[in-house]
């Protein structure tokens, strides 16, 4: 299995100035001590879609959060698009989707996609035409005029989706968005994740404790295990695209899960679903 910081993809991307997100030798050290992430580096080009998998502690969240500049390095490099963090969040480079929808349950579903508009100041009509056109992409439209509470949980997530795309960000940060959702739902949002991913071009980075799941969306698979938090290694998915529901039954599929499998497994990850 290559190593991250040896691959040759990895150093060819390095030296690709391209890339929209750099991340060069970069712990993060809590104040209590834990050593959260040691030494990651890790290059992603333009348009690409990684997923971040490994078991709970291996530092995939505060991978994302040092990047969405929530958190700042102990040690370290972050280029978000030839960008400090700091810069890349004021340029309103990236959208953020967490796990659970955090809509605002007095706000119906059209008022939460233009949340974010109206608090970077947008003009009210674009404010609404740009909320109406994310609505439209993650198959919406219909609902604009509900409120949260009347949504399914896939659903309440479609729309945290249209609100973290609403200002047109180059990059999409989800930290598992469909980990609550149940398997049948989660496949058909993969999919629509898809199909969104390729016609807006974005780059998305995807957090997940999925196997199948991180096969099937990625372009790219980041392995990482705990103690401390670091990048065992990338994984390329050679998966042609675009991906179907036959996708996830095809050797190759059964293949790359294999290769992930073992690359916990090496760092001691065994905490995964299936
Ligand atoms: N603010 C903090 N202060 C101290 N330790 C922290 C803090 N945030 C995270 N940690 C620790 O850093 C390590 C990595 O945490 P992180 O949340 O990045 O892991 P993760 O891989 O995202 O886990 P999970 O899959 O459970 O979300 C863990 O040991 C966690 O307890």
């Amino acid at each position: 299995m290559m190593q991250a910081n040896t691959s040759p993809e990895l150093s060819a991307k390095g030296s690709n100035a391209a890339a929209i997100v750099s991340v060069q030798g970069v712990s993060m050290v809590f104040p209590n001590g834990t050593v959260a992430l040691k030494d990651a580096n890790l290059e992603i080009a333009q348009g690409e879609f990684i997923s971040l998998i490994g078991p709970s502690g291996c530092g995939k969240t505060t991978l994302l959060r040092l990047l969405a500049d929530l958190i700042q390095p102990s040690s370290g490099t972050i280029r978000i698009g030839g960008k400090s963090p700091e810069e890349a969040r004021k340029a309103r480079a990236y959208g953020y989707v967490f796990q659970a929808p955090t809509l605002m349950e007095w706000r119906n579903v059209l008022s939460n996609v233009m949340l974010p508009l109206e608090v970077m100041n947008f003009p009210v009509q674009e404010r609404r035409a740009r909320a109406e056109r994310m609505l439209a992409l993650v198959g919406l439209e219909k609902f604009a005029r509900h409120y949260p509470w009347q949504l399914s949980g896939g659903m309440q997530q479609r729309v945290s989706i249209a609100r973290a795309l609403a200002f047109d960000p180059q990059l999409l940060f989800m930290d598992e968005p469909f980990g609550a959702l149940d398997e049948i739902t989660r496949e058909n949002l993969n999919l629509e994740l898809l199909r969104l991913w390729r016609e807006t071009g974005k780059t998305i980075i995807f957090v997940t404790h999925s196997i199948p799941e991180a096969v099937f969306l990625s372009t790219r698979i980041v392995v990482m295990t705990p103690r401390p938090g670091k990048i065992e290694t990338v994984i390329p998915v050679d998966l042609p695209q675009p991906r179907t529901f036959e996708t996830r039954e095809t050797t190759r599929f059964f293949e790359l899960a294999t290769a992930v499998r073992e690359a916990l497994r090496k760092g001691h990850g065994y905490e995964v679903t299936e």
